[in-house]
């Protein structure tokens, strides 16, 4: 039976042809001689191996037919209605470039669109880009093995744009390697990135050609077809789901690689991390179908995208529905701790004492999340107001108290408070542990624990029972665990290779505080890499987001300043910036966006509007719906086809739209007092928070973005 190896472009076929080329490629990958299909040779083609197939009267399949490791292979290069079909096979050639050693379709004929003309070097006011940065065009081609007529275009291309309209021309390797370029990379980096390498010709070309089509960088733009419903994922699923398919050699490395350890992927919004998580959970599902794996991110919401991202992938991944289970176990984090608590039966007891020093009657119960706020307003403190309130309380409790395992106010006023940036001396500590105690007493009159303890006591309890439910955890949003998460997910796994993975982005903490990784028995050691491609993002967007980050100190989690550095693959419209001085005026602007993008044929729920609060999200709705746009409101659902999303910008984290407006609006005065009353290092870290938010709803937009700003 032949094997169908996809091309990216072959798999972007038009919705109304996809049923017909799925019936074609289905009887070609059974049978090549089945009647109908016509597989046959061109005349006056420059490539002997090219064939056209008939998917219908109308349209036909371009194809190369491979016949190395004793098998036929057709590489499907697309489909195109009949007489242009004739004519691209006739000009087409694939071959292996003779440098770099991946496929390549030589067009011996000028294609037929003729591209837009770069002004000549000496007509632009400035050198082109490639020149500024120093490249020599020779090294372009005979190091990274770019065709000559490319480079040519991108050594003239005047500035960032231009070089990444010419890589949108052109997909796989050549594209990639020119967005690379136009981000400032070196041509030794580049090599090193896409895996380069030339490959001596065998005496069997087709098999060349074979093994170039499997070499990493290959995968950008082709894929090998297992069976049919995999065809039937590629086809249906077109470019959206691309993703699924045609991974960076790089990513595919972080899916297949094995780790003597904790691994820590980082990245910007958008660069693919949650991409790898999910084909390393299904590639480690593969290799061992007994693993226990979990998969895992801070909220249910992310934990749900994470499900279907991995349904999406591959429907035959076996999901495991309890933790401890063969397969891919989704779960948020919390609701893995809760899981482990309800297992634990009697000896939970054991570790609340070991965590709290006392018991608690009823410990699966949650504690009321306003529970600071009243102990400071009902106990008299001689604390003053910036460690007096609960931002303060909460973080000294989660990151000093519930980690070290204090449980009196002797351990407490002995306990070393590293990365705590406000100083206590004797007084406030006895001050602080006060309040604290009365915290406890609270939660213990009621039986509860709260999310941080919760997953405290679960981590003591896998601990001391010797237990590790799990054999590999994927966690994605690692910036916004918190100290007591990392403890549990330590405990969740026992220390071997490929023990923890763990994704995330330090400009997108918007919950909790800075954790240091190695402070909670995960030992990275030299393990971390950085995601630099944004898939997601225009580079006008992606500019625009960055720059809310200008200035802001980011810290990672192994205590590295966090780099910018983001390259984006796709050019489009600069945001629109939008400042009123109403709120009448504010949602005028948002339903005059948004009803224009559905009167041009936008998809509803292609379009968001992100706001910075639910007071905003309901008003947006009801603005909306009185203008007669379908709109819904977005909380823990998910959201709902046909309607316009309109959800608060911490709900948005994990999403993507094609179209966004974005309501920045302004801090309401209870939050000004709020962040007034904060010690200066709390309240510069909520600000960097704030900014954190607005740089990840300015990223959840593909195509559009409009920032709506009170003036
Ligand atoms: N190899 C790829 N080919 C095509 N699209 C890709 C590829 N990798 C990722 N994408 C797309 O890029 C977008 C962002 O991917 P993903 O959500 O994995 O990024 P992320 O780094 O987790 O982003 P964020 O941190 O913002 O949540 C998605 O639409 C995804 O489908």
């Amino acid at each position: 039976m032949p094997t169908i190896i996809m091309g990216k472009l072959a798999s972007k076929i038009d919705g109304s042809i996809r049923g017909k080329a799925m019936t074609f490629l289905q009887k070609l990958g059974a049978d090549d001689t089945t009647p109908g299909l016509h597989v046959e040779p061109i005349n006056d083609c420059v490539d002997p191996r090219v064939r056209t197939g008939r998917v219908d009267d109308f349209w036909r399949a371009v194809m190369f037919r491979l016949d190395g490791d004793g098998e036929t292979h057709y590489v499907i290069h697309g489909i195109w209605a009949h007489d242009d079909a004739i004519a691209v096979a006739r000009r087409v050639r694939l071959k292996v470039n003779p440098i770099n050693g991946l496929p390549q379709i030589d067009e011996i004929a000028p294609p037929t669109a003729a591209l837009p003309v770069t002004p000549p070097a000496a007509e632009q006011p400035a050198k082109p880009l490639l020149v500024r940065l120093g490249h020599d065009p020779v090294d372009l081609v005979e190091t990274l093995g770019l065709p000559d007529d490319i480079v040519d275009r991108a050594m003239a291309a005047a500035d960032e744009d231009a070089v990444l309209d010419l890589a949108q021309r052109h997909e796989g390797w050549i594209g990639s390697i020119l967005v690379d370029l136009a981000a400032g990379d070196t041509v030794d980096s580049i090599v090193v990135r896409m895996q380069l390498e030339k490959t001596p010709p065998s005496d069997d070309a087709d098999a060349d050609v074979l093994q170039s089509l499997r070499r990493p960088a290959a995968a950008l733009q082709y894929a090998f077809i297992d069976d049919q419903d995999e065809l039937r994922r590629v086809i249906e699923g077109g470019d959206f789901t691309a993703w699924r398919i045609f991974l960076h050699p790089e990513q595919r490395r972080y899916v297949d690689r094995s780790y003597n350890g904790p691994f820590r992927l980082s990245g910007g919004a958008g660069t693919g991390k949650t991409v790898v998580l999910i084909h390393r959970a299904r590639s480690l599902a593969q290799r061992n179908p007994d693993a226990r794996i979990v998969l895992t991110t801070f909220t249910t919401n992310l934990a749900e995208a994470l499900g279907d991202g991995l349904t999406q992938l591959d429907p035959r991944v076996r999901q495991a529905k309890a933790l401890g289970q063969p397969g891919v176990h989704v779960a948020g984090v919390d609701a893995l701790a809760a899981a482990v608590l309800r297992g634990a039966g009697s000896s939970l007891t054991e570790a609340v004492r070991k965590v709290l020093g006392e018991e608690r009657s009823a410990p699966l119960a949650r504690t009321v999340g306003t529970r600071w706020r009243e102990v400071v307003e009902s106990t008299g403190t001689t604390l003053p107001h910036e460690l007096a309130n609960e931002t303060f309380l909460s973080t000294e409790y989660a990151h000093v108290v519930l980690p070290n395992k204090i449980h009196d106010e002797a351990g407490y006023l002995r306990v070393r408070r590293p990365g705590r940036s406000v100083a206590l001396d004797r007084a406030k500590r006895s001050a602080v542990w006060a309040l604290i105690s009365a915290y406890r007493s609270q939660s213990r009159i009621d039986g509860s624990l709260d999310f941080t303890e919760a997953a405290a006591v679960a981590a003591t309890h896998l601990a001391q029972q010797g237990d590790h439910p799990a054999d590999h955890v994927l966690v994605d949003e690692g910036q916004d665990l918190s100290p007591a998460h990392w403890l549990f997910l330590r405990a969740l796994v026992g220390e071997h290779a490929d023990d923890l993975f763990i994704a995330e982005d330090s400009h997108q903490r918007i919950y909790g505080t800075r954790v240091v990784l190695g402070r909670y028995g995960v030992a990275i050691v030299g393990r971390s890499q950085r995601l630099t491609l944004n898939y997601r993002t225009t580079a006008q967007n992606l500019h625009y987001a960055m720059s809310i980050l200008d200035g802001g100190q980011y810290v990672d989690l192994e205590e590295e300043g966090e780099t910018t550095g983001y390259r984006s693959a796709r050019t489009g419209p600069a945001p629109a910036i939008e400042s009123v001085d109403s709120l009448p005026g504010e949602l005028g602007a948002i339903v005059d966006h948004v009803r224009g993008w559905l009167d041009d044929g936008d998809a509803p729920e292609t379009v968001a509007v992100l706001v910075p609060d639910r007071f905003h999200r309901d008003r947006v709705v009801t603005a909306l719906t009185e203008a007669d746009v379908p709109a819904r409101a977005v909380d823990r659902e998910r959201p709902q086809a046909d309607r316009v999303p309109v959800m608060t910008m911490h709900r948005a984290k994990g999403t993507e739209f094609s179209k966004v407006v974005l309501v920045t609006g302004n801090p309401s005065p209870a939050e000004l007092a709020r962040l007034e009353s904060l010690d200066p290092s709390e309240r510069a870290d909520a600000q960097l928070r704030a900014r954190s938010l607005r740089y990840v709803a300015a990223t959840r937009a593909r195509d559009r973005l409009v920032v709506v700003t009170r003036g």
